[in-house]
């Protein structure tokens, strides 16, 4: 699914509105009859109290449509105006109109105004900015905002939490709504899903609000968001008349003493995903734990009995997947230099790989092209230096991967895979993968993905989204604490099959929580 920016929502509107030869103001009503049915069929009319907060543009606009609906299918509501600016929208303004020709009149609040009372078990409808915020709110709309946060009660936002922007990162997080629900429409918003905004929202939804489908189809975004569809589509079937050798043949180099099970996990989690021969590389001392704990698995060893100092082996992998457990030991740094220099295989680096790399920067032109690099936070930071917010981030590691023309995996709650000017944003996953080795797990699943064909590019983002759906699968039977990466492993299987299942709910995407 593509995510698009503001500015290209408004261009969908714009297109819409003269292709349909409809008003902005019906459009609108698209809009707000959407968000009322979606209420309604779950309200089903109770008596709950419904306050609807209303901003003075469009987003006020749905609100106040909104508003008129309940109203007249017997809703129990009030109706405030935050009244921020004097340049109210046109079709605010006629929906204004329409709500006080029912003898409703909201209450216009503005800097100096009491805040009206709300209780816990109220319903708070948020309308004051949508993605037509280009500045942080002033003082006193942020102190509105925290009052709302402060309540208890069910946040439901149109389109978009209040106070978000759509295409940048936030300057004051006090000024934020956050939300139970988004009722988003046409698109999601690429916000949901980065770390220092996505906690604003618990669950989203798309509202289908008919957009033009041909401008949306036509149009390229900066990011897309990878859920089963896309999984689906660059998944490649076994052939009937393959042999293992079809399959690809992985390596693993890594390990040193006391972190050899990174390297067991890696392995094993390569075979899992389908590549048909692994071999794990690993100092002397890992031989016997590797022959013992994953027999599938061949093993080399290095000279070294405790790290990795001379990475020599004289076979052709297809892939080498390099970096987990191999600790920074100078010795190591000296190896693994050396095995940049002779190597001609595709690569894809985790961990310790990355730590050395960041520390000498100048390897990283000995990459090939399209080395996967799957970097967690901290070691991105060393990679790339901080940033000052996501969008930061983003555009520094798009910048880093045209530079060395490399593929990188930011990993975290949704993790991106960047390749030079586009973001693939996964929505598998859950908390119970914050636990050592799940890491390890992802590296060897992208590593056997490669061997047995998939593209860099295909191999990072189906790995990712894979890797997260056996998370999710694994932590219905172990719950979130007791998930450890082994389950992982274990799920890989199901993950497959799940590509299969037909969903059975429209898309509802909750926030990985518990
Ligand atoms: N195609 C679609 O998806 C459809 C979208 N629709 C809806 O329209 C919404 C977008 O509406 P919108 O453009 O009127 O902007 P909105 O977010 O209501 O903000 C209001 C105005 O406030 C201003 N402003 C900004 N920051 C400010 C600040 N800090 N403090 C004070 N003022 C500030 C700024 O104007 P400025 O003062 O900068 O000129 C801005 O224009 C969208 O989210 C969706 O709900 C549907 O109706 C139908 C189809
Ligand atoms: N809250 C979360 N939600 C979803 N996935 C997560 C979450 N926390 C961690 N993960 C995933 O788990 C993996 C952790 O990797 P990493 O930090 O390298 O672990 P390790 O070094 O212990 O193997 C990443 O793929 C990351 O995306
Ligand atoms: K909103």
């Amino acid at each position: 699914m593509k995510l698009y920016s503001a500015k290209q929502i408004y261009k969908a509107d714009q297109i819409s509105i003269k292709k349909e030869e409809i008003t902005s103001d019906e459009l609108m009503e698209r809009a707000a009859l959407q968000l009322f049915n979606w209420i309604h069929l779950r309200m089903q009319g109770a008596p709950v109290k419904i306050h609807l907060f209303c901003g003075i543009g469009n987003n006020g606009g749905d609100g106040i449509a909104l508003a008129r609906h309940l109203l007249d299918h017997g809703y129990n509501i009030s109706v405030y105006v935050i009244n921020y600016s004097e340049k109210r929208s046109k079709d605010f303004l006629i929906n204004l109109e329409r709500l006080k020709t029912r003898k409703c009149w909201p209450s216009f609040i503005s800097s100096d105004d009491e805040l009206p009372e709300i209780g816990k078990d109220d319903i708070i409808v948020d309308g004051i900015f949508g993605i037509g915020l280009n500045r942080t709110p002033d003082d006193w709309v942020a102190k509105i905002i925290q009052h709302l946060n402060k309540s208890e009660a069910f946040i439901l936002s149109i389109d978009i939490p209040s106070g978000l922007f759509t295409d940048q990162g936030p300057e004051n997080l006090e000024a934020i709504i956050k939300s139970n629900f988004v009722l988003s429409f046409q698109t999601p918003k690429l916000v949901f899903f980065l770390p220092q905004t996505g906690s604003f929202i618990e669950q989203w939804e798309v509202l289908d609000i008919g957009l033009d489908p041909e401008y949306l189809m036509a149009t390229e975004t900066d990011y897309e968001l990878i859920g089963n569809n896309e999984a689906l589509s660059v998944y490649k079937p076994r052939e009937k008349y393959a042999h293992k050798g079809t399959y690809g043949h992985t390596l693993i180099i890594g390990g040193s003493y006391g972190k050899m099970g990174a390297v067991c996990l890696a392995a094993n989690a390569a075979l899992h995903a389908g590549s048909g021969l692994v071999t794990a590389y690993v100092p002397k001392i890992g031989y016997s734990i590797l022959q013992t704990s994953l027999p599938e698995v061949m093993v080399l060893t290095d000279s070294n009995e405790d790290l990795l100092e001379n990475i020599e082996f004289d076979f052709e992998p297809t892939v080498v997947g390099i970096g987990v457990g191999m600790g920074t030991n100078n010795k190591t740094v000296t190896g693994f230099t050396e095995f940049l220099n002779k190597n001609k295989k595709p690569l894809v680096l985790d961990a310790d790989a990355l730590n050395i790399l960041s520390k000498n920067k100048s390897l990283l032109k000995k990459l090939p092209e399209n080395t996967i690099l799957t970097p967690h936070p901290k070691e991105l930071e060393r990679l790339i230096g901080t940033w000052k917010d996501d969008f930061e981030k983003l555009d520094k590691v798009k910048k880093f991967t045209k530079k060395f023309k490399c593929i990188v995996v930011i990993k975290g709650a949704h993790t991106i895979v960047v390749q030079i000017d586009k973001g693939y944003v996964n929505t598998t996953g859950n908390p119970g993968m914050a636990t050592a080795g799940s890491g390890d797990v992802l590296t060897g699943i992208i590593t056997g993905l490669r061997a047995q064909g998939y593209t860099a590019l295909d191999a990072a983002i189906f790995g990712v989204y894979l890797h997260g759906k056996a998370g999710d699968i694994a932590v219905e039977s172990t719950g979130y604490q007791s998930l450890v990466a082994s389950s992982l492993i274990e799920s890989i299987g199901s993950a497959y099959l799940d590509l299969f299942k037909i969903p059975e709910h429209p898309v509802v995407e909750e926030s990985k929580g518990q």
